[in-house]
């Protein structure tokens, strides 16, 4: 993949107070992999997309993609709740296993894989609907229509999004008059009412401004002691600040994947440093 003997790891853009403090020591190999993937391969027509890609997602922490445009991280993210089902001319080979059940196997009801990975884009998408409706809709969609029980989900999934304080005196009022950082919160709150198991985020802050970028790093954090969650950002102060893992990926490859902090003080990869490093991208 690369050759490394004249390599020499220069110094990161993301400064020591960037990476994320972790309270606990992390090992890849001492976690419980919640999304097992295993040598997968995509096309888009005779574009070879994803070339064998192979790693293991771990439980309850969250783990950043990047790498240059184009080098296929959204792809890779839309796998794991099969959004590329929906492209025609995309064939995938290889295997995703969630708790070591094949996701593509031929008895999975995709409905309730996407109920299960809940998916956060990069513009806010809020349905046109009150605050209230956009929270309690995939709970209505599964015809709960208890009021009590709408009520308490919908105001737990606005606290969960740290969200609840700014907009708990107007949850009639329609979704599209909240600010951007608002509304990407109040997505996350309807992804998170119909309780996931994982969050994936597709560079969920870049069309924010910084302040609610900030509030989005803080929620992921807040958000990672109950989901599994993958981002993709272009951001990689953002992927040194928010995730404990971190896979770098260049034209369809895993490049180098492992301990977020490892990764930006010390990757093993010459391409991995020449991109951390601002050389390429
Ligand atoms: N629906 C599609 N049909 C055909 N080709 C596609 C499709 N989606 C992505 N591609 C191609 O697959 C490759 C990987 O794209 P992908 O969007 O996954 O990369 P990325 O790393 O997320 O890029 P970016 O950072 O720019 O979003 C690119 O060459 C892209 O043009």
């Amino acid at each position: 993949m690369t050759d490394n003997r004249t390599y020499t790891p220069r110094r990161a853009f993301v400064k020591a107070e960037e990476l994320s403090k972790p309270r606990e020591k992390l090992n890849l190999s001492r976690e419980k992999i919640k999304l097992d993937v295993q040598d997968l391969r995509l096309q888009y027509g005779k574009d070879e997309a994803l070339k064998g890609i192979t790693l293991g997602i771990p439980e309850k922490r969250v783990t950043a993609f990047i790498g240059p445009s184009g080098c296929g991280k959204s792809t890779l993210l839309r796998c794991f709740n099969r959004m590329n089902d929906l492209v025609d001319i995309c064939r995938i080979q290889g295997k995703i296993l969630m708790d070591s059940q094949d996701i593509y196997g031929p008895n999975v009801d995709v409905a309730e894989l996407r109920r299960q990975i809940g998916m956060v884009f990069q513009k806010p998408n809020p349905f046109p609907k009150s605050i209230y409706e956009n929270v309690a809709y995939g709970l209505r969609l599964q015809g709960v229509n208890d009021r009590r029980t709408l009520d308490e989900v919908v105001e737990n999934s606005l606290r969960g999004a740290a969200l609840w304080d700014e907009v708990k005196d107007r949850l009639q009022d329609n979704a599209f008059g909240l600010s951007g950082g608002q509304q990407q919160r109040l997505v996350i709150a309807r992804a998170i009412a119909i309780e996931p198991e994982v969050l994936l985020l597709d560079e969920p802050a870049s069309a924010l401004d910084p302040i609610s970028t900030l509030k989005i790093e803080e929620l992921i954090n807040d958000l990672k002691t109950r989901y599994t969650i993958v981002i993709v950002t272009h951001n990689m102060q953002q992927a040194a600040r928010v995730s404990d893992y971190t896979a770098f990926m260049y034209m369809g490859e895993m490049v180098e994947y492992g301990v977020t902090n490892d990764m930006f003080t010390n990757p093993k990869e010459k391409q991995t440093n020449d991109y951390i490093t601002g050389r390429f991208g």
